[in-house]
């Protein structure tokens, strides 16, 4: 996909630029048109009763410079979506504009600066070193790998790359090389990139390397970044929108706080080691016990406390005997809210994949 390292986010192209301005847009003065807007897609794959619609009728608009997690559960659509969008998969209805370019119009103009790393990984040349690969990719994407050098370097550096710079990729960790994925992703200066599972089978510290990366792009580079996980850990710490997809589906699409506020907890978690099976049970009799962790040490449970419930909770324990330990709000996450929404976890997904 060749691209230009050095178009200004929204202001003109500088080199290499195809791209013709999109005559029925209305680009915003300041901002121009959002980075992808998906307007009615809709994908199935194969045909009658084992017909899949992998997505469903689905619209969603990802401004410049915001970063917009895809979350929802094995088989929920995201790699579809993720793949119209590139234009690798070809929908069945509806439309993709990237940066106001209408992708059935010409798909060099509407890719010009945009890249991918698709199912948690990118065909990296393992021959070739860290830093050549970079300078491979940036090639490829239409720059002088000379002119993007101290972006390699911050890159390689940020991502804890430095003293492998020099190494062949194959002899590199699967971490490592998922790494260089994403700065080979990068190398080029996309202006939009997609990541798939970007932390698949990532150590927890890579994988924290790696988000913190991302929010720093995103932040101080302005990079656009549309990511899909069905790890809400990622998805929280670097996003600042959620669109969580369910069956193809869009269920929810807004902000991580307004996701985690809505979703606000009524619950109370109780830990005692005084909790055993004969209390709880009692307690169910009045409360409702939504949880109950005899695993934890003290044992817990966690029970539905709205409006003046807690102090009749906490009543009711002293009355049985129960010293707490501890009590505190149960905070929501996204697990939860999505929970909430679909009637289903994050781990429940569509099965098995027939690819
Ligand atoms: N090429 C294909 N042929 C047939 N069915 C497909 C194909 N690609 C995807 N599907 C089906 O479409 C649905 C959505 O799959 P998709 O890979 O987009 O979901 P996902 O949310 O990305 O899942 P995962 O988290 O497992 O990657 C699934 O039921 C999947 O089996």
């Amino acid at each position: 996909m060749a691209r230009s390292a050095t178009s200004a986010r929204g202001g003109p192209r500088e080199r290499g630029d195809t791209r013709e301005e999109p005559d029925d847009v209305s680009p915003d003065e300041t901002t121009g048109p959002p980075a992808l807007a998906v307007e009615d897609l809709t994908k199935r794959f194969g045909d009658g009763d084992d017909a899949v619609v992998a997505v469903d009728d689905v619209s969603l608009t990802v401004e410049r410079g915001s970063v917009v997690g895809l979350l929802g559960p094995n088989g929920a659509g995201k790699t579809t979506l993720i793949k119209c969008a590139l234009g690798i998969v070809i929908p069945d209805a509806g439309s993709v504009r990237v940066f106001g370019n209408d992708v059935r119009d010409g798909r060099r103009a509407a890719y010009a600066d945009v890249d991918a790393m698709l199912e948690g990984a990118r065909n990296d040349y393992w021959r070739l070193t860290v830093r050549e690969n970079l300078r491979y990719f940036a090639t490829i994407s239409g720059v002088d790998p000379d002119s993007v050098a101290a972006r390699h370097d911050r890159l390689l550096d940020r991502l804890d790359l430095a003293d492998k710079a020099d190494t062949p990729v194959r002899d590199l960790s699967r971490g490592m090389k998922q790494k260089v994925s994403l700065a080979s992703v990068l190398a080029g200066g996309a202006e939009l990139v997609f990541l798939d599972e970007p932390t698949l089978g990532l150590d927890v510290e890579s994988a924290r390397t790696l988000r913190a990366e991302l929010r720093r792009l995103a932040v101080e580079e302005g990079l656009t970044i549309v990511v899909s996980s069905h790890d809400m850990t990622t998805i929280e710490a670097v996003c600042d929108r959620v669109v969580m997809l369910s069956n193809g589906r869009i269920v929810a699409d807004d902000t991580v706080e307004a996701l985690l506020g809505a979703a606000a907890s009524d619950a109370v978690r109780v830990a005692s080691p005084d909790l055993d099976a004969e209390t709880i049970s009692e307690l169910r009799e009045r409360f409702e016990v939504v949880d109950v962790d005899r695993d934890a040490r003290p044992p817990a449970m966690t029970v539905a406390a709205g409006g003046d419930r807690l102090y009749e909770i906490m009543d009711a324990l002293r009355a049985a005997g129960v010293t707490v330990s501890d009590v505190r709000t149960v905070q929501p996450d996204l697990e939860e809210v999505f929970l909430e929404r679909t009637g289903s976890d994050l781990g429940a997904g569509r099965g098995g994949d027939p690819r």
